[in-house]
């Protein structure tokens, strides 16, 4: 996807939020958006997930799945968290158990029946996560997606990246805390009197994500002996029933004939 001089402003007379922006945005990329309060973080966010129309300017080739996840999820609809999943994978023509990995998952059982206005803040923030996932995104935009959320939730943040970018898919997400500022091959983009300052590229990670389970019991030696073999570590998480289904139909990769 590629920003071509793009402009952007709340009304027609208002100052420019951003003008003049140009960016490449690589599949398999890993993109925070820096800048401090109000610099137009949210702008560009919401200009690349199609939220926003460019007031001058081009976006062009954004892939066909976006996945949008603002900083503050609107709770205020009439559903429980499983139908509102299972209503947003019926619009997609999925069926509705497609939300059930993920209610899984993000820690949503508890409250599948629970109305959406009554979920606290960072349990409607994981069923707004939950909806950008229903299908693989080619761009996930992620808007301060730590807010609210609770130690174990914040640490999947990092392993969803990177399964989104080891398909392929590109990721946009703002991060004022610096929490994923260190993921390998992460961009850092600021943004600062309406433009933005791209960091050179540092080379993309060849990798891919590979789940293994082992006793409960096991997990910390495990954790440290893959460590000490030089493989980064994404995350520890209880497996589900879906996982173990899922297993089945895991297979290693292939290169495509380009890599060989
Ligand atoms: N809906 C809106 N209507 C008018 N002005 C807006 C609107 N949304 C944002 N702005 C203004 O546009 C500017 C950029 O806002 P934006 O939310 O993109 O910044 P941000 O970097 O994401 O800030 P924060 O870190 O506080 O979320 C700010 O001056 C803000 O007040």
């Amino acid at each position: 996807m590629r920003f071509d001089d793009v402009w952007f402003r709340y009304a027609r007379r208002a100052p420019w939020t951003l003008h003049g922006v140009g960016a490449t945005f690589e599949p398999g990329r890993t993109i925070v958006v820096l800048g401090r309060n109000g610099a137009g973080k949210s702008t560009l966010l919401q200009l690349a997930a199609g939220v926003l129309r460019p007031s001058r300017g081009t976006v062009h080739d954004r892939p066909a799945v976006v996945g949008w996840v603002p900083e503050r999820f609107p709770a205020a609809q009439p559903f429980t968290t499983f139908g509102y999943l299972s209503a947003m994978a019926e619009v997609r023509g999925l069926p509705a158990t497609t939300a059930d990995p993920w209610i899984d998952r993000l820690g949503l059982t508890a409250h599948a029946d629970t109305p959406l206005a009554e979920l606290s803040k960072g349990t409607a923030q994981k069923v707004g996560l939950a909806q950008a996932l229903l299908t693989p995104p080619g761009l996930l935009v992620l808007d301060e997606p730590w807010e609210g959320l609770d130690a174990p939730s914040r640490e999947l943040i990092p392993q969803i990246v990177a399964e989104v970018t080891t398909a392929g898919g590109t990721v946009l997400v703002s991060d004022h805390r610096g929490e994923i500022a260190n993921l390998p091959g992460a961009l850092h983009w600021t943004v600062a009197d309406g433009t933005l300052h791209a960091e050179p590229a540092p080379p993309l990670p060849d990798e891919v994500v590979v789940e293994v389970a082992v006793p409960r019991q096991d997990a910390t030696a495990a954790v440290d002996r893959l460590r000490a073999a030089g493989h980064r570590v994404l995350g520890v998480r209880e497996i589900s029933e879906a996982a173990v289904r899922r297993e089945h139909s895991t297979a290693v990769p292939e290169k495509t004939g380009e890599e060989r």
